[in-house]
């Protein structure tokens, strides 16, 4: 008897169902005129103002039993599909993109490629302390056959009281040690205002984690002619992170290097957690090159060269690792900066694992 009423309930359901179809095959042709008509009018196909409107006059009209907020999500949906009607592309796409642009894009500087056929390596310590310091390091970087020096003149310190960096000073003594062993140089830049005048001693700029959200700083890195290294922030998620390469790409400066360096979460058995899989995604979803910055990500030397080799093989461009020749007396990151001698081990080892990519054989 029951299972009757259940059968004869269906069968109406089924009807309704067929009826609900037919009104919204109705609906949605009426949307891709619309559509075609916005199109042609040069007018924006989403309409928030009067998708309001339809959501209010419905809530209005609504006698239950659905809540109107489940009225409006319904709604809402079918307002959404009929957008994908009338823009079948969906969204434009980024510069970014890998479908703006499929080929991978090679920065070349000096006689170095950067996402080319060959593995980089980055190297240098995590601030410039003194022009002895960054030319001890950049004869290691020499005899490694480490193209380019990294070294912070403005450091963004958790701690004001904390060592803030020699400023240009700082920058100076970065490129007259790369200068000095023909390698390429990159620094920090925090102050738009600095970016312009920092040009002149660093082939690279870099856009720090804590800044990848400044948006100011990545348009005016948009409006220079220099490559940008540009970080990911402690906590932004990889869509942020190509939306804030996009602030430079979108400027007119497509030379962007994309590098992740760990995020925050609740491990604390290294520094952040090296978030592997962010890069395969991103040189799938970007024709930028990508780089791994193994200090920041792990602060723990012992585990360094297996997270290269690990970055290497999931298709990382190139590698960024900090070396200081007293690491203990460093003036910012002491504990995760490599000696000299570590450093030197870690680059043989991660060159010859097979996964860094050299058109010269190691030697
Ligand atoms: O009325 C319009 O302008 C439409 O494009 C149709 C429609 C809808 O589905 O009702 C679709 C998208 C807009 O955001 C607003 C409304």
């Amino acid at each position: 008897m029951d299972n009757n009423r259940i059968h004869e309930l269906r069968e109406r359901l089924d009807g309704i169902n067929g009826e609900l179809l037919k009104l919204l095959s109705e609906r949605a042709s009426i949307g891709i005129e619309i559509g075609e008509i916005k199109k042609s009018e040069g007018l924006p196909f989403h309409d928030p103002v009067r998708e309001n409107e339809m959501l209010d006059r419905l809530a209005a009209r609504n006698e239950g039993p659905f809540e109107d907020a489940v009225i409006r999500h319904l709604f809402k949906e079918i307002f959404k599909a009929t957008l994908q009607l009338q823009q079948p592309a969906g969204k434009p796409q980024l510069l970014v993109s890998r479908k703006s642009k499929t080929e991978d894009t090679i920065i070349r500087i000096k006689g170095t490629a950067i996402g080319g056929s060959d593995s980089v390596l980055v190297a240098g310590p995590c601030s410039v302390e003194s022009a002895e310091q960054v030319m001890e390091v950049a004869a290691s970087l020499k005899r490694a056959g480490v193209p380019v020096i990294r070294g912070g003149a403005f450091k963004p310190r958790t701690s004001p009281y904390d060592f803030q960096g020699l400023g240009f000073e700082g920058l100076v003594m970065l490129k007259e040690a790369a200068d000095e062993f023909g390698l390429l140089t990159i620094s920090e830049i925090v102050d738009p205002r600095h970016l312009e005048r920092a040009a002149d001693y660093v082939d690279i700029i870099q856009i720090g984690a804590r800044n990848m959200h400044n948006f100011e700083l990545l348009k005016a890195a948009g409006d220079m002619r220099k490559p940008v290294l540009l970080k990911r922030g402690l906590a932004a998620t990889l869509d942020e992170f190509l939306h804030a390469a996009e602030y430079i790409v979108s400027r007119g400066n497509s030379e962007v290097m994309l590098i992740e360096r760990g995020i925050r979460t609740y491990e604390k058995w290294t520094r952040n957690t090296l978030d592997i899989s962010a890069v395969p995604i991103l040189k799938q979803q970007s024709h930028l090159p990508v780089l791994v910055d193994v200090s920041h990500s792990t602060g723990r030397k012992e585990i360094m060269a297996p997270c290269a080799k690990a970055a290497l093989a999931a298709g990382a461009d190139g590698i960024m690792v900090e070396v200081h020749p007293n690491p203990p007396a460093a003036l910012s990151d002491a504990d995760q900066q490599l000696d000299i001698g570590e450093f030197e081990q870690f680059v043989r080892e991660v060159k010859a694992s097979g996964l860094y990519r050299q058109s010269v054989p190691v030697s």
